[in-house]
């Protein structure tokens, strides 16, 4: 495996970034850190408050100059938001700050998981939604690694990740 120095969680709403993110990192021995949770953090507000508030693009700028700022991490895994590889710009920054791991997840079962609640990019009509999911697999799968979460628990999810990167290491 190219020595990265941290491993990056993308994929669609509801895909288990930070479910899965949190435990690989315990398992792994690494430090942990969630996109969302740390723009919370910093601007003192939740997500929907600062759509609501702000707009998206204000909270893409936000995304971006977080990702900007993390130049120094090692040893992180780094649960991204659901949108945050969406753009040429954070792309090139994700790839070269760690190892791509995509996870998965079709649209029902994100509908599912996440009740459709909290997150402003799933107020949107059917139709909407499914094309949103289709651009967005175009560029998740571009990642190093795609998961398929499909009938995994988390935990299954998180085992398989720690088990390709240790054969990906010998
Ligand atoms: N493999 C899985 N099997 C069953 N439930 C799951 C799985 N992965 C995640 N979940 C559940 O789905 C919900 C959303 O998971 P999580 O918040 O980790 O997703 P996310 O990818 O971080 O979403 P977002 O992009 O909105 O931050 C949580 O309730 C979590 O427990
Ligand atoms: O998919 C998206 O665009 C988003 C997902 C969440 O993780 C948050 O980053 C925010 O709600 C936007
Ligand atoms: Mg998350």
């Amino acid at each position: 495996m190219r020595d990265k120095a941290n491993i990056i969680l993308i994929g669609f709403m509801g895909s288990g970034k930070s479910s899965v993110g949190s435990r690989l990192a315990k398992n792994l021995e690494f430090d942990f850190m969630d996109m969302d949770k740390e723009i919370e953090r910093i601007t003192q507000m939740d997500i929907p408050s600062i759509f609501k508030k702000y707009g998206e693009y204000h909270f893409r700028s936000v995304e971006t100059a977080l990702l900007k700022s993390l130049g120094a991490k090692e040893k992180t895994v780094i649960s991204t938001g659901g949108g945050t590889a969406m753009c040429a710009e954070n792309w090139k920054i994700l790839s070269e700050l760690g190892l791509l791991v995509h996870l998965y997840v079709t649209l029902d079962t994100a509908i599912l998981r996440t009740g459709g609640k909290d997150r402003p990019m799933l107020q949107q009509d059917r139709g909407q939604l499914e094309s949103m999911w289709q651009k967005r697999l175009l560029v998740y799968q571009l990642a190093e690694h795609t998961v398929d979460t499909e009938g995994r628990s988390i935990e299954e999810v998180t085992q398989y990740i720690v088990d390709f990167i240790k054969i990906l290491k010998e």
